[in-house]
């Protein structure tokens, strides 16, 4: 809710033209989605209709049809053109309640309408490594629900303790969570779908540098809402492809 729906496209049609320039994307080395506000999913996706860039919704119900006033049909996603959907973003669970049940409600809801899941795991306060990977894993485990890689899965490693601040989490700490949550996905998911694993929480230019290959990439809040600095940042993951 940082950006009204005239400044979403007019950042839509910045990225783009950006997406549109950079070799990096029109290759194809580096792969980009924005999850817009929901009033300005429409707009948005005017804008980033003829580029290379994905895009998505923030939320979604666990119902596609019925009485469910105020709710999201992810079978509306879809007819608005969504490819993806975040599920269990920290606030979601912090703000509206939503407990591990409605996030795997929600999980299988995108799944269920051909919707790649942004599934957001992370740990609520500053932990050790080993630990907070253990909170991941058991969101994770939760929201898959026995599916063991069926569909293609964005993971988005958020620890909510790092979200709106300054600084991401520091560097050794994401590639020392990652590292664990990777081998776990690798060992229950294997090869099935595509699981991509992706960190954000204070996430901007020179995040992706600090965090190597741990990760594949980042989910962006705050410090991709200037344009230049999102291209930046873009140049940042061409880096390293
Ligand atoms: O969904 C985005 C994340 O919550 C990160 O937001 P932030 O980078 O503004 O902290």
């Amino acid at each position: 809710m940082y950006l009204g729906v005239d400044q979403a496209a007019e950042w839509a049609d910045a990225v783009a033209l950006i997406a549109s320039t950079h070799d990096a994307v029109r290759s194809g080395a580096v792969r980009l989605f924005v999850l817009p506000s929901l009033p300005a999913t429409v707009a948005v996706s005017a804008k980033l209709s003829d580029s290379a860039v994905a895009w998505g919704a923030q939320d979604l119900h666990w119902d596609d049809r019925g009485a469910v006033t105020g709710g999201t049909s992810g079978a509306d996603l879809v007819e608005l053109g969504c490819t993806l959907v975040e599920v269990g973003h920290a606030e979601r669970r912090k703000i509206f309640g939503e407990d591990a049940g409605v996030t795997r409600r929600k999980f299988a809801a995108a799944t269920r309408n051909g919707l790649t899941p942004v599934l957001c795991v992370g740990e609520r306060e500053p932990m050790p490594a080993a630990d907070a990977a253990a909170e991941c894993i058991a969101q994770l485990e939760s929201a898959f629900a026995g599916d063991r890689g069926s569909t293609e899965v964005i993971v988005a490693y958020e620890p909510e303790w790092a979200i709106g601040q300054p600084q991401p989490a520091p560097p050794e700490h994401v590639r020392a969570v990652a590292d664990i949550v990777r081998e776990h996905l690798a060992s229950t998911r294997g090869t099935a779908g595509e699981t991509t694993l992706i960190y954000g929480g204070s996430a901007g230019i020179g995040t992706l540098s600090s965090l190597g290959d741990s990760v594949d990439g980042l989910f962006l809040g705050r410090f991709a809402h200037n344009p230049a600095d999102f291209a930046r940042i873009i140049d940042d993951a061409a880096a390293l492809t």
